[in-house]
């Protein structure tokens, strides 16, 4: 990485360096009018970096969105000794004055979005901005489908130790209560992480919320965002079968599948269940906010049967290094699923998952997979990828 043009600005003097989805660096030294900043730039490959704006802030107008979930700087450089003029960039607000978001732009110039929180700190000479653990916001989100194997994918994941995992689904953007509480009751919903570890939450119902993809964007536009997927009319006994045992463990009344999903003859629409397979109708809401590469969509099915090929692609595209494979499995055969393995522990996922499903009378199978059909080619369209179930 070149040094920068003569200056008073040393390498060993950044506080806080991000690198933006276009692969560009930023590196702050301070944020403060009349104090020394630095504005980088590198291009994707590493080490042809370029230094395009350097010190003396000489303004900065500090706003803060309605809802208190951004602040934005409108930050003036004076022109001269490499800098470029006036810069912008928003950010989500943190404790302690930390940055999780940015966008930068200069001089008109979309310069791109901090889409994570890198290792490539470490590559690129810098230290790391803080020292020891604490809690982050997350860098990727599992955001379903409700059923579709959402813990199986986390705790995979978890076993990346470049990974930091929230146990519980947090619930904060699906949740008008919660999204209330702020941002700082979310960050600490986050487990304790290393800096260079990202860290990673499971909320399956996001998937399904009208409001979460926006909500989601507003913290975030670079969060990336996996979704698993599964044959919808398994997903939906699936579900049936979850609240199935919910209920009889409440000693609630039941009623048997078919009654439920079906209504004189057809599928019952107002069955949420039913709703929540609908893939391509949700899907929609996601992608008027996020651009199709910020979505990795895992395959359910394989994930079951071949763990480490779908982990793989999901560490690719979390920009991880590859960690987890096939040592980090065993099969299980009394559960009949993939167990997972890290050195000093095995670990099966718990008794809920791969309950067995209930048998449903083969016609109302046909209702259902008729139904989807259409739906599943629409969803195979708008993420370019196609599955078993068409
Ligand atoms: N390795 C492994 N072990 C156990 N279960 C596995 C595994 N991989 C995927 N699955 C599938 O995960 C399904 C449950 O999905 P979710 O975790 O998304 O359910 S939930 O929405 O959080 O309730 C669950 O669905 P059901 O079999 O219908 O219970 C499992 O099929």
């Amino acid at each position: 990485f070149p040094a920068p043009p003569a200056s008073n600005f040393a390498k060993e003097d950044v506080k806080e360096s991000w690198i933006l989805g276009n692969g560009s660096l930023v590196s702050w030294i301070s944020k403060d009018p009349g104090e020394s900043a630095a504005w980088s730039e590198r291009r994707q490959e590493m080490g042809i970096g370029e230094w395009i704006a350097l010190k003396g802030i000489d303004t900065v107008e500090h706003l803060e969105n309605s809802d208190g979930l951004w602040e934005e700087n409108k930050i003036n450089i004076p022109k001269g000794s490499g800098s470029t003029g006036k810069m912008t960039n928003w950010a989500s607000l943190q404790p302690e004055g930390d940055i999780t978001s940015v966008q930068g732009r200069e001089d008109g110039m979309e310069l791109g979005t901090v889409t994570r929180k890198t290792v490539e700190d470490a590559a690129m000479g810098l230290e790391p901005r803080t020292e020891g653990l604490r809690r982050n916001l997350p860098a990727a989100i599992i955001i379903g489908v409700r059923k579709g194997g959402t813990r199986a994918l986390l705790e995979m994941l978890n076993l990346h130790p470049g990974v930091a995992v929230a146990d519980n689904e947090v619930h904060f953007f699906d949740d008008d209560h919660n999204f209330a509480r702020g941002l700082n009751w979310y960050r600490e919903q986050m487990p304790m992480s290393h800096p260079k570890q990202i860290t990673v939450e499971k909320t399956p119902a996001y998937f399904t919320s009208s409001i979460a993809p926006e909500r989601i964007y507003r913290m975030d536009p670079g969060m990336r965002l996996l979704l698993i997927v599964r044959d919808p009319t398994e997903r939906l006994i699936s579900d049936y079968t979850q609240v199935f045992h919910n209920r009889v463990a409440q000693g609630k009344a039941t009623a048997p599948f078919e009654d439920v999903a079906i209504r004189e003859s057809r599928v019952n629409l107002e069955y949420r269940a039913v709703h929540r397979s609908l893939y391509d109708e949700h899907l929609k809401r996601w992608l008027t906010f996020f651009p199709r590469s910020h979505l990795h969509v895992v395959d359910g099915e394989q994930l079951v049967h071949n763990p480490p090929a779908e982990v793989a692609a999901a560490e690719q595209f979390l920009g991880l290094p590859s960690h987890v494979g096939p040592d980090s499995f065993y099969f299980n055969t009394s559960r009949g699923f993939f167990c997972l393995r890290n050195t000093t522990h095995e670990r099966c996922l718990s008794e809920s998952k791969g309950r067995p499903h209930p048998p449903v009378r083969w016609d109302v199978l046909q209702l259902l997979r008729d139904f989807f059909r259409e739906h599943n080619h629409r969803f195979f369209r708008m993420v370019g990828q196609t599955f078993d179930w068409a």
